[in-house]
């Protein structure tokens, strides 16, 4: 079966039901998973319309809600061909978009009509938009989550881009109070300037120098001021990308105390370590800063006893130009890892030895990535009446990060070279094969934009 083609059956002796892995049949019809039948007798479907896996693993695709695709205005950083090509090779089904870095932000609902225009036609994988908080943009909050965007982000220091300008504590009492009752979620870049001296300013192509300019302390004081809001409002907020362990144990209070509070991390944080980046490195760059392996470990059993929600990819590309390799300034240099192909087996590859299973990974990278983005109704688990996306995949089969086999649009990723366990086969998107083995459907999926309250633009 090629690329392209609707499925109408995938046989697998290894399909994740739940916490078992055991053969099975999913039936799917109309895009969504009819029946999943736990014989390998696929019944009268005609075998041309049955993917035959074999020992592959199937599991539900990916849902990651931290990528920034940087089109309309910046695509020459990532546009939606590329990103939702690299998504699809790496097993993820839905893709949600944050509102910075294109121009315009979607920080009005005309922004995101120009956001959904972008994407029409050009999306291997389901797409769904996050709205963005800056000063005085109050009063499209509530005309955008009408308009379908599943929540908004905010940021409390420069967020790297003038035109998504942070908030103050004043903005955010506003954004709250128009977001009780929506069941919508504020997510926030939780790191604060501090007025201290950060000491010297050391050698600007050491990491270390780069490292120490963005402290722990910057996270949790903006941590704790999120913890402080999320309790007074009662609004459903989230804490993006935790890259320290530091505000932790704030995090386990404000939840104890019944704050509706979830927090992800990244591949990254869980995979690189401050003491492994060479002097100018600058494609390791990302605020807040991968922090050192002490810090790492602490997030991994933050993530094993559930004080950290989700992992997601925080994929935040630019063109190689902005990255300052030949200065490997990283003072100057583009703050963003460019890395969504690659979330699965970065993530699989360490985890498989820290003792978390193939169901956790389910639960971490799938279904509380949907639940956030109340896209749980459809996505993220296999269920019959679920959308039926699907990554196929190896998770015994190690592979080289090779620049060939990388589908972003700019190629600079700080695991070129690397060894991963978990190599992707195929996915499945509302069952059109998407990919396989490398190859791509001819066409895009069209839009299948996702729009909260579970609605898809079914076409622009
Ligand atoms: N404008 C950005 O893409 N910023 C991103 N940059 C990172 N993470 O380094 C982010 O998520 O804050
Ligand atoms: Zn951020
Ligand atoms: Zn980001």
């Amino acid at each position: 079966m090629e690329p392209g083609a609707s499925v109408r059956a995938v046989r697998s002796q290894r399909v994740l039901c739940g916490d078992e892995i055991r053969p099975a049949v999913i039936l799917i019809k109309d895009g969504k998973i009819e029946n999943i039948l736990h014989c390998v007798d696929v019944g009268l479907v005609a075998s041309a319309e049955v993917l035959d896996v074999g020992e592959h693993l199937v599991m539900p695709g990916i849902v990651d809600c931290h990528v920034h695709v940087n089109e309309p205005g910046r695509t020459s950083w990532e546009g939606y061909w590329t990103a939702t090509r690299a998504a699809a090779a790496g097993g993820i089904t839905t893709v949600v978009d944050m509102p910075l870095n294109s121009i315009p932000p979607t920080t009005t609902v005309g922004h995101l009509r120009e956001k959904m225009q972008a994407a029409a036609g050009q999306c291997f994988v389901d797409t769904a938009f996050w709205g963005g908080v800056i000063p005085g943009n109050q009063l499209e909050l509530r005309p955008m989550v009408q308009a379908g965007v599943v929540g908004f982000k905010c940021f409390l220091i420069h967020s790297g881009v003038d035109e998504f300008p942070h908030v103050t504590h004043g903005d955010l009492h506003s954004a709250l109070q128009l977001l009780q009752g929506t069941d919508s979620v504020l997510l926030f870049h939780a790191e604060r300037e501090i007025h201290q001296p950060l000491g010297d300013s050391g050698d600007p192509c050491e990491y270390s120098t780069f490292l120490s300019s963005r402290p722990d302390v910057m996270e949790t004081e903006a941590i704790r001021m999120v913890t402080q809001l999320c309790q007074q409002y009662q609004v459903r907020c989230h804490i993006v990308h935790l890259s320290s362990a530091q505000p932790l144990q704030l995090i386990r209070a404000a939840k104890q105390a019944g704050a509706p509070l979830t927090v992800e991390t990244t591949h990254h944080y869980l995979s690189l370590a401050a003491e492994h980046i060479p002097p100018g490195a600058t494609q390791f760059k990302c605020c807040p800063p991968i922090r050192d392996m002490a810090n790492q470990e602490l997030l991994w059993a933050a993530l094993k006893d559930g004080d950290i929600d989700m992992v997601v990819s925080d994929h935040s590309p630019c063109t190689p130009d902005l990255k300052r390799l030949e200065s490997g300034d990283f003072t100057q240099a583009w703050g963003g890892i460019s890395s969504l192909q690659f979330g699965l087996p970065l993530f699989w590859t360490s985890a498989c030895k820290r003792g978390f299973s193939l169901a956790d990974t389910v639960r971490l990278l799938c279904q509380r990535t949907a639940r956030l983005c109340r896209l749980d109704n459809q996505k993220g688990s296999l269920r019959p009446g679920h959308d039926a996306d699907l990554v196929i995949w190896n998770p015994d089969k190690e592979f080289e990060v090779k620049e060939g086999d990388i589908h972003h649009k700019n190629k600079l990723t700080p695991y070129l070279g690397r060894t991963l366990r978990g190599e992707v086969y195929a996915t499945l998107v509302r069952g059109r094969l998407v990919y396989k083995q490398g190859s791509f459907s001819q066409q895009a999926l069209g839009t299948h934009l996702l729009l909260s309250h579970g609605c898809t633009q079914a076409s622009l």
